[in-house]
């Protein structure tokens, strides 16, 4: 080698690790950093995590992830205006977010860091399952930049968006996508037999870690609705959200609630809820919560089905999805299995993080430089 080689290579930055931010400390954002803790534990490499952010504060991660957890979680209210993390110093190319939000404004976020190198590993389900155009946004902006980890948001990690992505990439063309697409209404009417109050079970499901933070998001339809739609979009399908007809559970009472109000306002679920339910057994019928596309549009809602109809198989929070296509025409391609929880969620995060460390490693991929 000559010495002006060995003097350019001597002078060459070194390329340095990969970063993590974990925007979201609550109920997913703690079960990933208890998930990481263990993996790190058990010597799984596993990228620095760099930042933990929430809404009001932004804490170093450093060696001792389980403290700065607690102290992101303690930090004091404060008034609006732009989130710590937007404040603070910028992910560079090669880092990784992992959005374990509920919010718009991250999610707004998504595009703009995959643009820049940054790869983007989502719980939140407002990037591919909300507006359209931020949607497809994201989808150029994966093309060209960062990668884009969206197991956790359909099906809390299910082999589902994969499985889709491997039909399509093998030439194969979705027609219908139907299922039970919601954890917590998997979980709420599995367990509703009148006698509870249905309150109660609602209660118990966001207790459980099973329910968004605000579970009138789950009620609504509006839940399902974003899966749906993060489906169709995957599935190549341009397809609008004010286009999925959308049944809502939530009684005009509870939906004009307050957020302080939403507990108590919740009992109004339980007359209506409680009548469904007695109709249905009465003829022999179960209450599932469906999501469906098809060629003759969306759809998202309550159904009386025969309680030995395929979709009625699960148990506990498990989704069940069929998906039919040229290839799976006779009979659809099913998954099922538990589709909320913190837990399952984290480690759908955690796969996808690993995914892109190890996409990383395999490509030599200079990650931007200190
Ligand atoms: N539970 C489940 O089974 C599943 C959940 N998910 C998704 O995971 C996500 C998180 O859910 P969950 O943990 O229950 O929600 P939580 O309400 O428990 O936690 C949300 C976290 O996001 C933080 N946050 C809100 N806005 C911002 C912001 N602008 N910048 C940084 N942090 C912000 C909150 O901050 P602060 O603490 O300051 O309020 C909080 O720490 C949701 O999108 C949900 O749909 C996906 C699959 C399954
Ligand atoms: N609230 C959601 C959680 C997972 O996405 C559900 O009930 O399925």
């Amino acid at each position: 080698m000559s010495t002006v080689v060995q003097l350019r290579q001597g002078r060459r930055a070194q390329p340095r690790p990969a970063r993590l931010a974990l925007l979201g400390t609550g109920t997913v954002g703690s079960a990933f950093v208890e998930r990481y803790t263990r993996l790190a534990a058990q010597g799984v490499p596993l990228p620095e995590v760099a930042w933990l952010c929430n809404s009001r504060t932004q804490v170093l991660g450093g060696d001792d992830l389980p403290a700065a957890l607690a102290q992101a979680r303690a930090a004091a209210h404060r008034r609006a205006g732009f989130p710590p993390w937007a404040e603070g110093e910028s992910p560079k190319p090669g880092d990784i977010i992992v959005d374990a939000t509920a919010s718009e404004t991250v999610a707004d976020w998504h595009p703009e860091w995959l643009t820049r190198g940054v790869h983007v590993v989502t719980a939140n389900k407002l990037g591919t399952g909300g507006d359209l155009g931020r949607a497809q946004a994201i989808g150029d902006a994966r093309a060209i930049g960062g990668r884009y980890g969206d197991s956790a948001t359909v099906g809390a990690g299910l082999p589902l968006l994969r499985s889709l992505r491997a039909l399509i990439d093998g030439g194969d063309r979705i027609h219908a996508i139907e299922g039970v697409l919601s954890g917590s209404l998997a979980w709420l009417f599995s367990h509703h037999d009148c006698s509870r109050p249905f309150s109660a079970l609602v209660r118990a499901a966001s207790a459980a870690g099973y329910t968004e933070p605000d579970p009138r998001v789950d009620l609504s339809g509006e839940d399902v609705r974003r899966k749906l739609l993060i489906l169709a979009r995957a599935a190549g399908i341009a397809l609008p959200a004010h286009e999925v007809v959308v049944e809502s559970l939530v009684p005009e009472v509870l939906a004009r609630a307050a957020d302080a109000d939403v507990d108590q306002a919740l009992t109004a679920l339980d007359g209506p809820l409680d009548a469904r339910r007695v109709k249905a057994a009465a003829n022999g019928e179960r209450l599932c919560f469906v999501g469906r596309f098809d060629a003759d549009g969306a759809r998202v809602g309550l159904r009386a089905l025969p309680i030995g109809h395929p979709l009625c198989a699960g148990n506990g929070t498990d989704n069940r999805v069929a998906i039919h296509s040229d290839r799976y025409s006779a009979q659809p391609l099913v998954i099922q299995g538990p589709g909320a929880g913190a837990e399952v969620t984290a480690a759908a995060l955690l796969d996808d993080v690993l995914a892109i460390a190890h996409a990383q490693a395999d490509s030599g991929e200079r990650v931007g430089i200190l």
